[in-house]
């Protein structure tokens, strides 16, 4: 039976990275991304402006909308101070079993708490089902047409405190225009826009970073 790309991607995990070296589990999915097949992972060039805002802001507690195969996950996790948490959403069951495997092979089931299931239904029963408080991370990577909903979502539910950090990515491509003009319109944020491009290709994206102003 024919295998799908998220499998085909973990199989070149496998072959050509070392277990529990994330960096090597990063570098073999762009290698794969950029010489085999295209895949909708953030990517090397906005993966280094993820990296810097990690890096920025030192989170103790992360959330990701949309898994998808785990690299935004094991990057973000890479960079975490030692008690630092990622806790990242899945809606298809068949990425997050892929993504688990990816995250496991880079040794960081640990840091990653994978949970499977939309963003509208887990957002409300995090903080009673994780004991998470509020988050000082949120990297929007799911249905572009659900970062607006989510967002309002987080905020009603109290997960969000005056300095969290929204950061979106595919801002331009596929776009988030809605998105975009709440938040950059909101007086409870201040927006800055990262200029890059689309994962792997020369088509423009971006990633759209926010403060919460409370
Ligand atoms: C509700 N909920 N809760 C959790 C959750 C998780 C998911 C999945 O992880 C999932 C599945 C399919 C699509 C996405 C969104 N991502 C994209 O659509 C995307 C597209 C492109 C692109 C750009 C140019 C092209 F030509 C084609 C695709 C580049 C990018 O970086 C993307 O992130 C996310 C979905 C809904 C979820
Ligand atoms: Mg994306």
């Amino acid at each position: 039976t024919q295998s799908t790309r998220p499998q085909r991607l973990l199989a070149a995990v496998q072959k050509n990275a070392t277990r529990g070296d994330p960096r090597s589990v990063v570098l073999a999915i762009d290698q794969f991304c950029r010489q085999k097949e295209w895949a909708m992972n953030v990517g090397d060039e906005k993966g280094c402006i993820l990296d810097s805002v990690v890096s920025e802001v030192n989170p103790g507690a992360v959330l990701e909308l949309g898994t998808y195969c785990g690299y935004s996950a094991v990057r973000i996790a890479c960079l975490l101070p030692p008690h630092g948490k990622i806790i990242t959403l899945e809606f298809n069951p068949d990425n997050a079993a892929i993504a688990r495997q990816v995250i496991a092979w880079a040794g960081l089931e640990e840091k990653i708490q994978l949970v499977v299931g939309a963003s509208g239904d887990w957002i409300p029963k995090i903080k009673e089902q994780f004991g998470v408080k509020t988050f000082d991370l949120v990297f929007l990577d799911h249905w572009k047409d659900r970062y607006l909903p989510d967002t309002k979502l987080m905020e009603e539910c109290g997960l969000l405190r005056e300095g969290s950090i929204l950061l979106a990515d595919n801002v331009i491509c596929p776009g988030t225009p809605d998105y975009l003009e709440y938040i950059r319109n909101s007086p409870r944020y201040k927006s800055q826009y990262f200029k890059s491009h689309l994962e792997y290709t020369k088509v423009e994206d971006g990633l759209e970073k926010s403060v919460f102003l409370g």
